[in-house]
């Protein structure tokens, strides 16, 4: 592999079915009616818990499996209807990763690293030279002669990128990546694919069930439940205003959003007649993410705000923060007001005290 920059494709679902036979008979639909456009040279996560439909979909992007209904578009060509010569050109142009890496245990790094460039008929010499440019592009000099057994996942993983990249691919799917690796060396492994879309250009599509890896390295998300996407759109607005029950679901895992025990147990949905607190859910984005709000809710309405957890975060480029308080209930719809006037967005979660 050089490290010229490729032309990465777009994928395109138009409509896209797809149902499978069930063994005691009848079907069942893991994808049903997507239509998402994935720009060429995006990274763009898809999101979803198990048996939703991720992996489906990305086995329909390289051919692997066929929709039932509609058509799957890579840079133009239609990969359902492709057949032999046209089907494999169009695997060579999609790379995929794996969450259990899938290396051949018998080979070496460098062995592994090879192996697509053996199939597609590649010579010797070149083979050699783009395998070590690859193994270097991932940082694995000093493990080119080892073997799988002998690497840890992070390392292994890295293994796995640098095969999927051996075809100089134009688009890198990406099957949970990351979910097998603790937290240092998924940010690591991130970093990596995220360089790599920088540098080469080339688009990459991941599936995930954590929003954590869509927040750090996709600029645009797709949240899939039951076969169907409910939500779409760029990672910050998808962030700062999600619309669906299923993307809120799974943001409030996140840093600052998520409620401290202590409030936990003794939050409820109606108010109760004594004198309470409504607890609020505000977000911060754009402009009025590092705005000190707070100060201001306090000096201009008098009130006194209890912070029960938040942070600030970028997502790109753009900072975006969460922050939950509890105030005087009495006064909290005169308080969200104020707070939604000046740009922020409020959500109140129940009441205690
Ligand atoms: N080859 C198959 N034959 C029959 N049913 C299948 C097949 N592949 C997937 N399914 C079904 O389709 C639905 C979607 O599966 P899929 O693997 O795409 O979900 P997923 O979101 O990737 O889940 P996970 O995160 O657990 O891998 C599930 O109900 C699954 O059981």
């Amino acid at each position: 592999m050089s490290d010229r920059k490729i032309q990465g494709a777009s994928i395109v679902f138009q409509s896209v079915g797809k149902a499978f036979a069930k063994p005691g008979g009848g079907m069942v639909s893991a994808v049903d009616d997507v239509s998402l456009t994935v720009d060429a040279g995006a990274i763009t996560g898809i999101i979803g818990r198990s048996g939703a439909g991720k992996s489906t979909m990305l086995r329909m992007v390289n051919g692997l499996e066929r929709p039932t209904s509609g058509k799957i578009l890579v840079g133009g060509q239609d990969v359902g209807a492709a057949q032999g010569t046209a089907l494999r050109a169009i695997r060579r142009d999609v790379g995929m990763v794996f969450q259990h890496f899938n290396l051949l245990a018998s080979r070496t790094v460098a062995g592994n690293i090879a192996l697509p460039l053996e199939v597609a008929g590649v010579p010797g010499a070149r083979i050699k030279a783009r395998v070590a440019d690859l193994i270097h592009r991932v940082g694995l000099d000093a493990q080119a002669d080892r073997y799988p057994a002998e690497l840890s996942g992070g390392q292994k993983q890295r293994v796995g990128i640098a095969r999927a990249l051996a075809t100089e691919p134009k688009v890198l799917l990406s099957d949970e990546a990351t979910s097998a690796l603790d937290p240092e060396t998924t940010q690591t492994v991130l970093e990596l694919l995220k360089d790599i879309n920088r540098e080469l250009g080339l688009t990459i599509l991941l599936i995930t069930h954590e929003m954590a890896v869509v927040r750090d390295i996709a600029s645009h998300v797709a949240v899939i439940e039951g076969g169907r996407i409910v939500e779409a759109g760029k990672t910050y607005d998808v962030f700062t205003a999600p619309q669906h029950p299923t993307t809120r679901s799974f943001l409030s895992g996140l840093t600052g959003v998520t409620l401290p025990a202590f409030i936990k147990g003794k939050i409820s949905d109606t108010r109760p007649a004594r004198p309470c607190d409504e607890v609020i859910h505000v977000t911060f984005a754009g402009k009025h993410a590092t705005d000190p709000m707070l100060a201001l809710l306090t000096r201009d309405l008098g009130l006194q705000v209890n912070i029960l957890s938040g942070a600030i975060e970028e997502i790109g480029d753009q900072p975006f923060g969460n922050l939950l308080i509890s105030l005087d209930a009495d006064r909290a719809a005169e308080a969200r007001a104020y707070l939604e006037r000046h740009g922020l967005l409020t959500q109140g979660l129940g009441y205690v005290g």
